[in-house]
């Protein structure tokens, strides 16, 4: 569990340049505890009661599901409008962009091509975690 001066810390107030990317419904930041520890914070764009229902069920099932395969959530907040998600921060970028290298990719998140084996192996890898 976090609370919300933790996690404003930790992303510097949610600040534009610790933006990883955005959602469906939440704009994710990158951030690093206070003991070092480097998270990824997806905030709620806004608190419709179609996005306090994503937030609930994401929460509820992310939280109770360990397995290597499948990103773990570290904590949340729930607070006023403001609804966060913490998660272990993935250093590599998304599946995306290893899949489609060069459809709307940012020439810094480039990478070679993943080939056949490797695509199946993911795919059978988050099969597995999700089984
Ligand atoms: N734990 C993480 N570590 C690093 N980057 C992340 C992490 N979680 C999300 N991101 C980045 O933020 C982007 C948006 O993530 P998010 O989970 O909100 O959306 P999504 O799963 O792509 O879409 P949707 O919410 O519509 O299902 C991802 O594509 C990824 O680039």
């Amino acid at each position: 569990m976090y609370t919300l001066k933790e996690l404003l810390q930790a992303t510097n107030n949610f600040n534009e340049s610790n933006k990883l990317g955005e959602g469906g419904f939440g704009t994710v930041y990158w951030g690093r505890t206070s003991k070092g520890v480097e998270i990824a914070v997806k905030r709620l764009k806004a608190m419709t009661a179609k996005a306090e229902m994503e937030f609930a069920i994401e929460v509820e099932i992310l939280g109770r599901v360990r397995h290597k395969n499948l990103l773990s959530l570290r904590g949340f907040y729930a607070g006023g409008d403001e609804r966060l998600i913490v998660y272990d921060y993935m250093p590599n970028h998304s599946l995306l962009t290893h899949l489609h290298p060069h459809r709307g990719t940012p020439a810094s998140q480039q990478h070679p091509p993943l080939d056949w084996p490797r695509r199946l192996a993911i795919a059978l890898g988050a099969a597995q975690g999700l089984a």
